[in-house]
């Protein structure tokens, strides 16, 4: 999205404010710790932190490995080397700002429609100034490189995405925090799991790479690894009786993990969620170091993004609560030659200090309550994964009921639908001999109840114990168990039959087809895929037409959508040998009254090589006769442009169909869209 020139003046700002600061303010910790100790790794490179312990150095000052020495060594030295410690703290404060423009890129890569707001937030954030330029932190490090895994996840880059991760953890095992919900994102779905392995190979492989070479040097597991900083975790304890303490941050932390196990399907916004939420308890339950802020910024600031007023205040007043309370408790900088570099507070001064941390902890905590409102349970993929989206697709045998199920797995990926099939509720396997007295369209032979009972509890998101029929072999499977997804298809010759069921549905399809077409498709159907004799098929066709028209036909009364495929010549169906050629066929797509086309016309017309022609039938259903062969380029073109908000639903790498069987997932896709807006906005 283009930046406006306002927004170009604020990113001005934020550059102007930085180099002011790089200029003019010595932070304590760079001029104690951080540029002293970098300043001493040209000659000790065989171990920075020993050699750096053995001239004196205090033992404190840079507890980080391999990542940060490669991030900030080369402009600090080499500003060191060009103009002594002015240049050092120049190439320091430099390396800070080029890291942080490097997380507005990577963040711009998540934020999708929202990158410009998300990355002004950050990078005009009092937690990002003070932090990086007053306080002088380096944790911008270990947060860009968290954030690039997360970047990398959400274009299924997974390797990389591990291995930015395992840089991370090795940069700052606080990253590690993000680790366990990044294994649930994996694991909860079919479609991620298969890229769990190439995502701990990546992780396991950079954390070799950066740990083990540093893990031998005496100084680096002296410095490192014994840091004062984790002990930290625990400083926040209730009593609960002599010398027995809980932990209020583990505990915290382990609930957050526990909500999302039960959550079990994780999409990556729910997956960013947690972890930002993760971080906000760090933030919030610890007397955190300035520089652990910094770790919930990304996080927080997306979420302020998308998020109206309420969440700007919290967003504002949680950061600028934070910068003033550390301001009076933590070092400073030394500014234009002032040295401002002690806290503003005297410690036993806690009067000031403690309002201002209950300022922040209060602005901080209704932040992290509304991310998990909006980010957790307003995220439309936990929604489905409580009351999925669930479709139903009624019409006579041979209609396409299992051909436009697929098209809708195809769309949203098969691991994302639950398939129940109205065939599987037959009373009988195909050799008894009822089927002499009844035919399969009548509800008689049919365990309708079951059927509704099974697709109701899927539609509450509980799991079901059915059997399947074989079509192949004309008989009744083992019980086996369906388990709720976010998407709900439910097909078959009573798919509309119970009314009572029909209001569980958020999209109601009935297949009508020409039955000159059907007869042609069933037949080859039932032939070559099922077994069936030609003579067998015909007779059982002409059985079964009054039990159609009683029984099936009338449900396309309680359809949104009729899709109703016919030839548009009937030489098309003359020979049942010849292959139907897609382009021999039109569809008529009828919408429930009351409906109109708007959204779907301007979108068929807008496909290349589509013919539409609007009409109205009898009873003031709208009509649309469509005849072309569209390329599935243009179906998934045309999908970006009329439900950009579906993507949470759509799969990874949505397969979309050429021809008229594109253009039913497109106009499915429109009423999954609208259901979405009518179930309150998911999204
Ligand atoms: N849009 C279509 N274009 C061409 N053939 C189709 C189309 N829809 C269905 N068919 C074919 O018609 C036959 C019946 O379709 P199917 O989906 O099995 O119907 P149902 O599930 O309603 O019994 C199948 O051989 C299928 O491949
Ligand atoms: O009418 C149908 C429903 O299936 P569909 O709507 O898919 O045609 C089938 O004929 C019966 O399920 C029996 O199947 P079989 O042919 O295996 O005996």
């Amino acid at each position: 999205m283009g930046l406006t020139r306002h927004h170009r003046v604020l990113f001005g700002l934020g550059v102007v404010l930085r180099l002011a600061l790089i200029a003019l303010a010595l932070p304590w910790t760079h001029a104690r710790w951080f540029v002293p100790f970098l300043a001493n790794v040209p000659g000790h490179f065989a171990d920075p932190w020993g050699g750096f312990m053995a001239v004196g150095g205090d033992r404190v000052a840079f507890p980080y490995g391999l990542p940060y020495l490669i991030a900030y060594a080369p402009l600090t030295d080499l500003g060191g080397a060009v103009a002594g410690l002015a240049g050092a703290h120049l190439g320091l404060g430099l390396t800070v700002l080029l890291l942080e423009v490097a997380l507005l890129g990577q963040l711009g890569r998540i934020a999708g429609k929202d990158a410009t707001r998300a990355q002004l937030l950050f990078w005009l954030s009092p937690v990002a100034l003070y932090v990086g330029y007053w306080h002088g932190q380096l944790d911008i490090l270990p947060v860009l490189l968290l954030v690039a895994a997360l970047a990398a996840l959400v274009q299924h880059r997974h390797s990389a995405s591990g291995a930015w991760l395992g840089s991370a953890v090795a940069a700052k095992f606080s990253m590690g925090l993000a680790a366990p919900f990044i294994a649930l994102f994996y694991l909860g779905r079919a479609r991620q799991r298969r890229f769990a392995l190439a995502a701990i190979g990546g992780a396991a492989l950079a954390f070799a790479l950066l740990w083990l070479p540093v893990l031998v040097l005496p100084g680096f597991r002296a410095m490192v690894l014994l840091t004062p900083e984790t002990a930290k975790t625990f400083s926040l304890a209730v009593p609960i009786g002599p010398w027995l303490y809980v932990y209020v941050l583990p505990l915290a932390y382990l609930g957050l993990l526990y909500w999302a196990w039960r959550v079990r399907r994780l999409d990556f916004d729910l997956l960013w969620s947690f972890i930002g939420i993760a971080f906000m308890a760090v933030v919030l339950l610890t007397p955190a170091s300035p520089g652990w802020a910094l770790w919930a910024l990304p996080f927080i600031a997306l979420h302020t993004a998308r998020s109206g007023t309420t969440g700007q205040l919290l967003f504002w007043a949680f950061t600028l609560a934070f910068v003033a309370l550390h301001l009076t408790v933590s070092t400073g900088a030394a500014f234009a030659g002032i040295d401002l570099s002690s806290p503003l507070v005297a410690q036993d001064a806690e009067r000031l200090p403690s309002a201002l941390m209950t300022l922040m902890l209060a602005a901080g905590a209704a932040l992290a309550v509304q991310m998990a409102r909006r980010g957790i349970l307003g995220s439309p993929f936990y929604r489905a994964t409580r009351t999925p989206l669930a479709i139903a697709v009624a019409g006579d045998s041979g209609t396409g009921k299992d051909t436009l199920v697929d098209a809708l797995a195809a769309m949203f990926g098969e691991t994302s639908v639950t398939r129940l099939s109205g065939d599987d509720y037959h009373s009988w396997d195909r050799h008894k001999p009822m089927w002499r007295a009844m035919t399969h369209l009548n509800p008689m032979a049919n365990d309708l109840e079951g059927f509704a009972a099974h697709a109701a509890d899927l539609a509450d998101a509980k799991p079901v114990r059915a059997r399947h029929y074989d079509h192949g072999s004309g008989r009744t499977g083992e019980l086996a168990t369906l388990h709720p997804r976010e998407l709900l298809a439910v097909s078959g010759l009573h798919a509309l039959w119970s009314p009572s069921l029909n209001t569980r549905f958020d999209v109601r399809v009935y297949m009508d087809m020409d039955e000159g077409l059907r007869r042609f498709l069933k037949l080859r159907r039932d032939v070559n895929q099922r077994g069936h004799a030609p003579e067998r098929v015909l007779e059982s066709i002409e059985r079964r037409a009054a039990d159609g028209a009683r029984f099936i036909a009338p449900q396309a009364a309680a359809a949104d959508v009729i899709f109703r495929l016919e030839p548009r010549h009937p030489s098309a169906v003359a020979d049942p040998a010849v292959a139907i050629d897609a382009s021999m066929l039109r569809l008529v797509v009828t919408l429930a009254p009351g409906r109109n086309f708007d959204r779907a016309a301007r979108l068929l017309a807008s496909l290349s090589g589509i013919r539409v022609i609007e009409s109205a039938d009898d009873d003031g259903r709208l009509r649309l006769l469509v005849e072309g062969e569209p390329t599935a380029a243009d179906i998934a073109a045309a999908a970006r442009r009329i439900a950009p908000d579906m993507d949470w639903l759509l799969s990874a790498e949505p397969r979309w169909q050429p021809g008229l069987s594109g253009v039913m997932q497109l106009i499915l896709l429109t009423e999954f869209d609208r259901a979405r807006r009518r179930r309150g906005g998911m999204a």
